[in-house]
Formats: structure tokens, C-alpha cells, sequence
């Protein structure tokens, strides 16, 4: 502790939870109370030059034009942190939709409440605060496409390649506000030598978004990485990847039956019958859970204005401005989309190149057997028919003398030639 209070410069406050549905207290805890707490460590720094807070772009998610300032929240932080200190866990579970209100979960909420600490209780600190958007792989360093944890889009991709995910609830005309890692990175230690060096006089918020510079729509996204999914497949899928978006609750309820229950029951069927243990319906629980939280995000669009971030551009000399790039207008969506699911297939995944091949192989069994499913399915459908319904009857008795005919007609004239 000595050391760090005497020899610290910058503080760069990444520290959080990121979970959705993290409790209450917990998400107030590590968003909210330990930045107060850090706050109070960075003023007896004698040494420090600046500090800069990591938010989210979504902490004022409640609003759809998000400006480079900090809103009030309807409850005092302060008056939040003190509750949780009395409350019980029981209670803080009744009154947190009560708290949150408008806010879609408890990271966002917090997140939010984490910016008023900052504002409220920065003293004469030197601050800064960061709000990333979605954060993707990495654009360029140390390599395009390294990724290392399944957050955000990347679990997604992997439920989407591996041919689970093959529905989500979105609006693919929306904006897929994503933001490369490497990019989020090299802002905050822009914006770590601007607020130390030229000290602004208020608190600078930087948008570390994308969409003002360089949009992508989810259906872009997903397309791509269906494209990539289908060159370059992952190993020993599920079923073959194939995703669409819904956009009504029928639709969703219908796929989640249809497309996610079902190939579920009757694989652990099967895998009960082979003697093993059913794991699929587990599994496919846990990816709609996941599904149901970040959906949200998929379905709406939101403008961050840019100008801290257009102006700390500018600021930069031509040589910085190559090290420390987060000029998002030079990126391009599909080949980054395409190293982004490449990146989860080494990195997450583990999986090597050299499987490529059988992948393949085994994406070409899937397909011959989604059509000898389908077809035993018309089959028994068409005879259950049959067996219920005259017209069915006539309607196939139509058929197969139409058949019948066509084999004739092509016989006699073959031979007549012959
Ligand atoms: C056609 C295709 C289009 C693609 C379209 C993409 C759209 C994508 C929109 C993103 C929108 C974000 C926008 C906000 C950006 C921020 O500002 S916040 C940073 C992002 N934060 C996150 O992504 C956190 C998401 N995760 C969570 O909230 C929680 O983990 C969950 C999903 C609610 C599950 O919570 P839980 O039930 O308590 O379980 P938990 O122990 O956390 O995890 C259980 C398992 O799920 C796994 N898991 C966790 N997260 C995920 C995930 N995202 N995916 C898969 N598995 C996951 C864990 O690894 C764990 O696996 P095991 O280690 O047990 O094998
Ligand atoms: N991922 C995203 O899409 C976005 C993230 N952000 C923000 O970026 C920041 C980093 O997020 P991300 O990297 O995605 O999340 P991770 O969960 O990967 O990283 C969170 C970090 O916080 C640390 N941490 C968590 N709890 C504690 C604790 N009690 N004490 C000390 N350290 C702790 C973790 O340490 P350890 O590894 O040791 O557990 C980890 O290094 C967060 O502030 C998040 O809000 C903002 C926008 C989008």
C-alpha cells in the first residue's frame, strides 16, 4: 500500500463485475463502493498525475441520445451504499426492480451509479472517465482476432458456430455498436496523457464507441459470422451453424421449441439410450439464459456523441495517432468479423487448423443427417395422413399415377426411338 500511494502516476480503474445479473449488493459493491474507496486511495497519491475511471457506454442505456456527461441518477449513490449496509439480502432482492427501474440490469445500474461517485467525490483528483461499448477481439495488437473471455459476443459465436444458437430475439437493422479491445486500450492511455498532461479544467468524458464513425448492423454481423462459421468450422458441432433473428415473441417462442427444445430432448434421448449422460437440455438452459440477458442489447440502437473522443484525435501527433490507433473509421467490419470468430476458435476454443478438414466432414454428416431426419418426418407425417383423410388419400393416389404415367410415356418413346 505504501508503495503504491507513493510511486502511483495514473490509475487506470478497470476493476468491476460485468455480470448482468449479479446481486444488488455485489454489483454495488465492486462498481460502486470500491471506486469511493479507490477515489479516497488516489487523493493521498501525492505523486498522481491522473485518473481514469473504465465505465460502459451503456450506463445511461435508459436513454437513447447519450451525451459526454453525467446524468443524476434518481437515487443518491451514497443513500444506496448505506442500505446496503442494513438491509437484508431477501429485501435488497424485492426492492432492486424498484431501484434499477428503467435501467435492464444491475451491472448498467451500477455502472451509472459508479460515474456519480466519480463526479461527486473526486476532489481535486485529475479525472477522466472511458465508456467503451461492446467490447470485441482485437482489431490489430498483439494480433488481429485475440479474444480471452466468452463476455459479450463471443459466447454467442460459439453458441452460433457449434450450431446451438440457431435463433436470437434482435433487430438486425440495429446498430451492433461493437469496439475492438485493442482499440478500448489505446483510447484509455490516450486519454491518461491528455488529462495529465493538459489538465483539463472539468471532467472529460470519451466515448469509445463506433457507430458515429463506422456503423455495423447486427444482420452484417451475423451474417458474417455464419460466412466464417461455414469456410472455416468449428470442431464437432452440434448441428449445422444457421441463425436467424426473430423479432416477435411468437416467432421466438415457436424457434426456442422447435429449434432449441427439441434437438436438446432428443439428443439426451439418445444419449440415454446409449447409456451416457444426458447433458444437452442443461446446456441449452444455460445458453437461452444467457441469450434472455443480452438480448436487450440486440435490439435497440443508441448515438453517443463523440467530440471529447474527435478531439483527443486531433490532439495526438500523426505518430501517435499510428501507435495509440483508435480511429475506427479504417476498420473493416467483415474481415474483422471473420478474424473475430477465427480468434474464438484458436483462442477459446483451443481448437487447431489442421481439424479444418475433418470439420468439414463432420458439418457434411450433419447435413445428410438434418436430410434423412427430415425426410423420415415427412414420411411418417404423410402416412399418419393418409391413414386419417380421404383427400390425402386422392392427393397421393394423384401422385403416384402421375408417376405411373410419366414411366410409361418415357419408356414408350425411348424404345420407339430405339
Ligand atoms: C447470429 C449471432 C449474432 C451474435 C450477436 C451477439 C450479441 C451480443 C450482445 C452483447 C451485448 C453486451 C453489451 C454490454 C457491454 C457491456 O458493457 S458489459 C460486458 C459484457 N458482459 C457480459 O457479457 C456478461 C454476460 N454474462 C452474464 O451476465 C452472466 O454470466 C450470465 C450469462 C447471465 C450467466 O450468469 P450465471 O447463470 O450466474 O452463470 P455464470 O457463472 O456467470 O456463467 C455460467 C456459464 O455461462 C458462461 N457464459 C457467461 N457469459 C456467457 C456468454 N456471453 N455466452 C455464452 N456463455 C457465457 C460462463 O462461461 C459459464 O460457463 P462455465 O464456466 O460454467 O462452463
Ligand atoms: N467487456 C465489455 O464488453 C465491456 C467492459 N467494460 C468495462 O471494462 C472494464 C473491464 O471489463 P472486462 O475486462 O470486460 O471484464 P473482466 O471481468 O474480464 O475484468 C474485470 C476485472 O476486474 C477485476 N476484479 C473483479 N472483482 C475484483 C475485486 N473484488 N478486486 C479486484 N479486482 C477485481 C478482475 O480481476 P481478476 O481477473 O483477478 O478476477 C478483472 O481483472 C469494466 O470496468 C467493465 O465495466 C465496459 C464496456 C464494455
Amino acid at each position: 500500500m505504501q508503495e503504491l500511494l507513493s510511486c502511483t502516476n495514473v490509475v487506470f480503474h478497470c476493476a468491476a463485475t460485468v455480470r448482468f445479473n449479479d446481486s444488488l449488493r455485489h454489483a454495488v459493491q465492486l462498481n460502486v463502493t470500491a471506486t469511493q474507496k479507490l477515489l479516497l486511495m488516489a487523493s493521498q497519491m501525492p505523486k498522481l498525475e491522473a485518473f481514469i475511471h473504465i465505465s460502459t457506454a451503456f450506463s445511461n442505456c435508459n436513454l437513447q441520445h447519450i451525451d459526454e456527461v453525467i446524468y443524476p441518477c434518481p437515487v443518491e449513490p451514497k443513500k444506496i451504499i448505506d442500505s446496503m449496509e442494513w438491509l437484508d439480502d431477501a429485501i435488497v432482492e424485492e426492492i432492486t426492480p424498484k431501484l434499477i427501474r428503467d435501467w435492464p440490469n444491475t451491472y448498467t445500474y451500477t455502472k451509472a451509479l459508479g460515474e456519480m461517485v466519480v463526479h461527486q467525490e473526486s476532489g481535486n483528483l485529475n479525472i477522466a472517465i472511458v465508456r467503451p461499448s461492446i467490447v470485441g477481439a482485437t482489431w490489430q495488437e498483439p494480433f488481429p482476432g485475440w479474444v480471452d473471455n466468452v463476455n459479450g459476443p463471443s459466447g454467442l459465436i460459439i453458441a452460433t458456430g457449434k450450431g446451438f444458437l440457431r435463433a436470437l430475439r434482435g433487430a438486425p437493422m440495429a446498430v451492433a455498436d461493437l469496439i475492438p479491445v485493442d482499440t478500448v486500450v489505446n483510447l484509455t492511455l490516450a486519454v491518461g496523457w491528455y488529462t495529465a498532461v493538459h489538465r483539463p479544467k472539468s471532467t472529460l468524458i470519451y466515448h469509445c464507441t463506433s457507430s458515429n464513425f463506422n456503423p455495423c448492423h447486427w444482420g452484417k454481423m451475423g451474417f458474417q459470422i455464419l460466412a466464417t462459421c461455414e469456410k472455416i468450422p468449428f470442431e464437432r458441432a452440434f448441428r449445422r451453424p444457421y441463425a436467424d433473428f426473430t423479432t416477435n415473441t411468437i416467432t421466438t417462442q415457436y424457434q426456442n421449441a422447435v429449434s432449441h427444445w427439441a434437438p436438446a430432448i432428443i439428443y439426451d434421448l439418445y444419449l440415454r439410450l446409449t447409456g451416457r449422460k444426458p447433458r444437452m437440455t442443461k446446456l441449452m438452459n444455460r445458453l437461452l439464459r444467457t441469450v434472455s440477458v443480452l438480448e436487450y442489447f440486440v435490439n435497440r440502437s443508441w448515438e453517443w456523441s463523440t467530440n471529447n473522443t474527435e478531439m483527443l484525435m486531433s490532439e495526438l501527433s500523426p505518430e501517435d495517432q499510428r501507435v495509440f490507433n483508435f480511429d475506427v473509421r479504417q476498420l473493416n467490419w467483415l474481415e474483422y468479423i471473420e478474424n473475430y470468430v477465427l480468434g474464438v476458435k484458436k483462442y477459446l476454443l483451443k481448437e487447431d487448423m489442421a481439424g479444418v478438414p475433418e470439420a468439414k466432414q463432420h458439418l457434411r454428416r450433419l447435413r445428410n443427417i438434418h436430410y434423412l431426419f427430415n425426410t423420415a418426418l415427412f414420411l411418417i407425417a404423410w402416412r399418419l395422413l393418409i391413414a386419417r383423410s380421404q383427400m390425402a388419400r386422392n392427393v397421393w393416389l394423384f401422385i403416384v399415377s402421375l408417376c405411373y404415367k410419366c414411366i410409361s410415356y418415357f419408356r414408350a418413346s425411348s424404345s420407339l426411338k430405339a
